[in-house]
Protein backbone atom coordinates (compact mmCIF):
# COMPACT_ATOMS: atom_id res chain seq x y z
CA UNK A 1 0.00 0.00 0.00
CA UNK A 2 2.55 2.45 0.85
CA UNK A 3 3.90 1.55 -3.06
CA UNK A 4 0.84 3.13 -4.62
CA UNK A 5 1.67 6.25 -2.03
CA UNK A 6 5.48 6.51 -2.93
CA UNK A 7 4.15 6.82 -7.18
CA UNK A 8 2.24 9.95 -6.13
CA UNK A 9 5.48 11.16 -4.07
CA UNK A 10 6.92 11.46 -6.89
CA UNK A 11 4.42 13.14 -8.71
CA UNK A 12 4.43 15.97 -5.79
CA UNK A 13 8.04 15.68 -5.56
CA UNK A 14 8.43 16.58 -9.67
CA UNK A 15 5.70 19.32 -9.46
CA UNK A 16 7.33 21.31 -6.85
CA UNK A 17 10.36 21.11 -7.94
CA UNK A 18 9.43 22.47 -11.09
CA UNK A 19 7.52 25.22 -8.68
CA UNK A 20 10.99 25.93 -7.15
CA UNK A 21 12.48 26.01 -10.73
CA UNK A 22 9.33 29.03 -11.53
CA UNK A 23 8.26 26.86 -13.88
CA UNK A 24 4.88 25.93 -12.25
CA UNK A 25 2.22 28.60 -10.37
CA UNK A 26 2.83 28.38 -6.84
CA UNK A 27 -1.13 28.64 -6.48
CA UNK A 28 -1.67 25.82 -8.55
CA UNK A 29 0.96 23.23 -7.31
CA UNK A 30 -1.39 23.22 -3.99
CA UNK A 31 -3.99 20.89 -4.72
CA UNK A 32 -2.08 18.36 -5.47
CA UNK A 33 0.45 19.07 -2.49
CA UNK A 34 -3.31 18.47 -0.67
CA UNK A 35 -4.13 15.15 -2.37
CA UNK A 36 -0.55 13.28 -1.57
CA UNK A 37 -0.06 14.86 1.83
CA UNK A 38 -3.79 13.17 2.13
CA UNK A 39 -2.70 10.03 0.87
CA UNK A 40 0.39 10.06 3.08
CA UNK A 41 -1.35 10.67 6.51
CA UNK A 42 -4.33 8.14 5.64
CA UNK A 43 -1.83 5.25 4.28
CA UNK A 44 0.16 4.74 7.25
CA UNK A 45 -2.98 5.46 9.66
CA UNK A 46 -3.98 2.47 7.90
CA UNK A 47 -1.38 0.38 7.73
CA UNK A 48 -1.17 1.31 11.99
CA UNK A 49 -4.04 0.44 12.37
CA UNK A 50 -3.99 -3.17 10.30
CA UNK A 51 -0.57 -4.10 11.73
CA UNK A 52 -1.51 -6.01 14.26
CA UNK A 53 0.80 -4.50 16.86
CA UNK A 54 3.52 -5.70 14.34
CA UNK A 55 6.62 -3.27 15.76
CA UNK A 56 8.23 -3.33 11.79
CA UNK A 57 4.97 -2.25 10.64
CA UNK A 58 4.38 0.77 12.52
CA UNK A 59 7.68 1.86 12.28
CA UNK A 60 8.15 1.90 8.74
CA UNK A 61 4.62 3.42 8.74
CA UNK A 62 5.90 5.76 11.06
CA UNK A 63 7.98 7.93 8.22
CA UNK A 64 5.26 8.30 5.92
CA UNK A 65 3.77 10.72 8.40
CA UNK A 66 6.71 13.14 7.85
CA UNK A 67 6.09 13.71 4.42
CA UNK A 68 2.21 13.55 4.72
CA UNK A 69 2.56 16.32 6.95
CA UNK A 70 4.98 18.00 4.69
CA UNK A 71 2.63 18.22 1.83
CA UNK A 72 -0.25 19.54 3.48
CA UNK A 73 2.04 22.01 5.43
CA UNK A 74 3.15 23.33 1.64
CA UNK A 75 -0.96 23.04 0.58
CA UNK A 76 -1.81 24.97 3.30
CA UNK A 77 0.88 27.87 3.15
CA UNK A 78 0.58 28.22 -0.31
CA UNK A 79 -2.97 29.04 -0.23
CA UNK A 80 -3.21 30.48 3.15
CA UNK A 81 -0.49 33.23 2.33
CA UNK A 82 1.54 31.96 5.24
CA UNK A 83 5.04 32.58 6.08
CA UNK A 84 7.32 29.96 5.13
CA UNK A 85 9.29 29.30 7.89
CA UNK A 86 7.19 27.24 10.17
CA UNK A 87 7.72 24.39 7.27
CA UNK A 88 11.33 25.27 6.93
CA UNK A 89 12.21 24.26 10.52
CA UNK A 90 9.39 21.37 10.43
CA UNK A 91 11.63 20.30 7.39
CA UNK A 92 15.03 20.13 9.64
CA UNK A 93 13.09 17.89 11.65
CA UNK A 94 12.31 15.52 8.84
CA UNK A 95 15.46 15.70 7.48
CA UNK A 96 17.01 14.68 11.41
CA UNK A 97 14.21 12.38 11.32
CA UNK A 98 14.74 10.89 7.68
CA UNK A 99 18.93 10.16 8.47
CA UNK A 100 17.64 7.62 11.75
CA UNK A 101 15.01 6.01 9.40
CA UNK A 102 18.09 5.73 6.24
CA UNK A 103 19.98 4.16 9.04
CA UNK A 104 16.90 2.07 9.69
CA UNK A 105 17.02 0.47 6.46
CA UNK A 106 20.71 -0.25 6.15
CA UNK A 107 20.83 -2.11 9.31
CA UNK A 108 17.33 -3.31 10.85
CA UNK A 109 15.56 -3.86 7.91
CA UNK A 110 18.47 -5.02 5.47
CA UNK A 111 17.54 -2.47 2.55
CA UNK A 112 20.25 -0.90 1.68
CA UNK A 113 18.38 1.26 -1.34
CA UNK A 114 16.03 2.24 0.38
CA UNK A 115 19.13 3.67 3.10
CA UNK A 116 20.26 5.79 0.05
CA UNK A 117 16.93 6.56 -0.72
CA UNK A 118 16.49 8.12 2.78
CA UNK A 119 19.47 9.96 2.63
CA UNK A 120 18.21 11.50 -0.36
CA UNK A 121 15.43 12.35 1.55
CA UNK A 122 17.03 14.04 4.37
CA UNK A 123 19.55 16.10 1.83
CA UNK A 124 16.05 17.68 0.07
CA UNK A 125 14.29 18.11 3.08
CA UNK A 126 18.04 20.11 4.37
CA UNK A 127 17.62 22.12 1.37
CA UNK A 128 13.79 23.22 2.42
CA UNK A 129 15.09 24.07 5.70
CA UNK A 130 17.90 26.37 4.64
CA UNK A 131 15.52 27.62 1.76
CA UNK A 132 12.59 28.18 3.76
CA UNK A 133 13.40 28.38 7.04
CA UNK A 134 16.81 30.03 7.23
CA UNK A 135 15.61 32.18 3.64
CA UNK A 136 18.89 30.69 2.13
CA UNK A 137 17.05 31.57 -1.54
CA UNK A 138 19.87 31.37 -3.34
CA UNK A 139 19.58 27.71 -2.80
CA UNK A 140 15.84 27.79 -4.21
CA UNK A 141 16.47 26.41 -7.91
CA UNK A 142 18.74 23.66 -6.95
CA UNK A 143 16.34 22.72 -4.49
CA UNK A 144 13.97 22.58 -7.27
CA UNK A 145 16.63 20.08 -9.21
CA UNK A 146 16.73 17.78 -6.02
CA UNK A 147 13.23 17.66 -5.85
CA UNK A 148 12.65 16.56 -9.55
CA UNK A 149 15.18 14.14 -9.65
CA UNK A 150 13.95 13.02 -5.98
CA UNK A 151 10.33 12.40 -7.61
CA UNK A 152 11.64 10.59 -10.42
CA UNK A 153 14.58 8.15 -8.62
CA UNK A 154 13.72 7.97 -4.81
CA UNK A 155 9.51 7.89 -5.44
CA UNK A 156 8.10 7.00 -9.04
CA UNK A 157 10.74 4.11 -10.09
CA UNK A 158 10.80 2.56 -6.78
CA UNK A 159 7.39 2.69 -6.48
CA UNK A 160 6.94 1.04 -9.96
CA UNK A 161 9.60 -1.58 -9.17
CA UNK A 162 7.76 -2.44 -5.72
CA UNK A 163 4.40 -2.70 -7.31
CA UNK A 164 5.62 -4.90 -9.83
CA UNK A 165 7.40 -7.48 -7.44
CA UNK A 166 11.12 -6.78 -8.91
CA UNK A 167 12.67 -4.27 -6.09
CA UNK A 168 13.68 -7.35 -4.05
CA UNK A 169 15.75 -8.64 -6.91
CA UNK A 170 17.90 -5.90 -7.64
CA UNK A 171 18.35 -4.24 -3.61
CA UNK A 172 22.32 -4.16 -4.24
CA UNK A 173 22.46 -2.53 -7.70
CA UNK A 174 19.41 -0.30 -6.92
CA UNK A 175 21.87 1.05 -3.84
CA UNK A 176 24.21 1.62 -6.02
CA UNK A 177 22.96 2.85 -8.85
CA UNK A 178 20.61 5.34 -6.77
CA UNK A 179 23.75 6.59 -4.77
CA UNK A 180 25.80 7.29 -7.90
CA UNK A 181 22.68 9.23 -10.05
CA UNK A 182 21.93 10.86 -6.13
CA UNK A 183 25.98 12.13 -5.80
CA UNK A 184 26.10 13.28 -9.50
CA UNK A 185 22.72 14.83 -9.21
CA UNK A 186 24.26 17.54 -6.53
CA UNK A 187 26.33 18.63 -9.34
CA UNK A 188 23.94 20.67 -10.46
CA UNK A 189 25.33 23.29 -7.64
CA UNK A 190 27.54 25.59 -9.30
CA UNK A 191 24.88 25.44 -12.47
CA UNK A 192 21.53 26.23 -10.23
CA UNK A 193 22.87 28.32 -6.98
CA UNK A 194 22.05 32.20 -7.58
CA UNK A 195 24.07 34.75 -6.59
CA UNK A 196 23.66 34.76 -2.73
CA UNK A 197 21.73 38.23 -1.30
CA UNK A 198 23.92 39.87 1.13
CA UNK A 199 22.84 42.83 3.86
CA UNK A 200 24.87 45.17 1.41
CA UNK A 201 22.39 43.64 -1.69
CA UNK A 202 19.17 44.65 -2.28
CA UNK A 203 16.08 41.81 -1.36
CA UNK A 204 15.10 39.67 -4.15
CA UNK A 205 11.93 41.55 -5.70
CA UNK A 206 9.81 39.08 -3.95
CA UNK A 207 10.54 40.82 -0.51
CA UNK A 208 10.24 44.33 -1.77
CA UNK A 209 6.62 45.70 -1.12
CA UNK A 210 4.50 45.82 -3.97
CA UNK A 211 7.13 45.48 -6.94
CA UNK A 212 6.28 42.94 -9.22
CA UNK A 213 9.29 40.95 -9.80
CA UNK A 214 8.49 40.75 -13.54
CA UNK A 215 9.77 44.14 -13.85
CA UNK A 216 13.04 43.18 -12.35
CA UNK A 217 14.07 41.22 -15.25
CA UNK A 218 15.97 37.65 -15.12
CA UNK A 219 14.81 34.52 -13.15
CA UNK A 220 14.17 35.20 -9.25
CA UNK A 221 14.24 32.60 -7.00
CA UNK A 222 10.30 31.78 -6.32
CA UNK A 223 10.89 30.50 -2.55
CA UNK A 224 8.40 33.04 -0.76
CA UNK A 225 5.96 33.08 -3.63
CA UNK A 226 5.75 29.44 -3.24
CA UNK A 227 5.40 28.69 -0.27
CA UNK A 228 3.14 31.55 0.73
CA UNK A 229 3.60 34.60 2.40
CA UNK A 230 2.03 38.48 2.17
CA UNK A 231 4.91 39.65 -0.52
CA UNK A 232 3.40 36.62 -2.56
CA UNK A 233 -0.28 37.51 -2.44
CA UNK A 234 1.12 41.33 -3.41
CA UNK A 235 3.40 39.68 -6.42
CA UNK A 236 0.21 37.40 -7.39
CA UNK A 237 -1.70 40.93 -7.12
CA UNK A 238 0.91 43.02 -9.30
CA UNK A 239 0.44 39.71 -11.61
CA UNK A 240 -2.90 39.71 -12.26
CA UNK A 241 -2.70 43.77 -13.13
CA UNK A 242 -0.61 42.58 -15.86
CA UNK A 243 -1.93 41.78 -19.31
CA UNK A 244 0.79 39.56 -20.03
CA UNK A 245 -0.21 35.52 -19.57
CA UNK A 246 1.21 33.89 -16.53
CA UNK A 247 4.08 31.73 -18.33
CA UNK A 248 5.61 35.68 -20.25
CA UNK A 249 5.39 37.02 -16.86
CA UNK A 250 8.38 34.91 -15.20
N1 LIG B 1 8.31 9.89 0.80
C1 LIG B 1 8.42 11.18 0.47
N2 LIG B 1 9.65 11.68 0.34
O1 LIG B 1 7.45 11.89 0.32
Amino acid sequence: MGSVGLLYVGAVLIVNGLMLLGRVDARAAAPLNFFVGGLQVITPTYLIFTSGGDANTILSASGLYLFGFTYLYVGFNLLGGLDGTGLGWFSAFVAVCAVVYAGLNFGRFDDPAFGVIWLYWAVLWALFFLVLGLKREELTRFTGAVAIVAGVITAAVPAFMLLTEVWDDYLTTSAIALAVLCVLSLGLYPRLREPRATTATAPAPELREGENPGQAGGTQPRTTEMYGNVAAGQEQAAGRRSDAPAHRRR
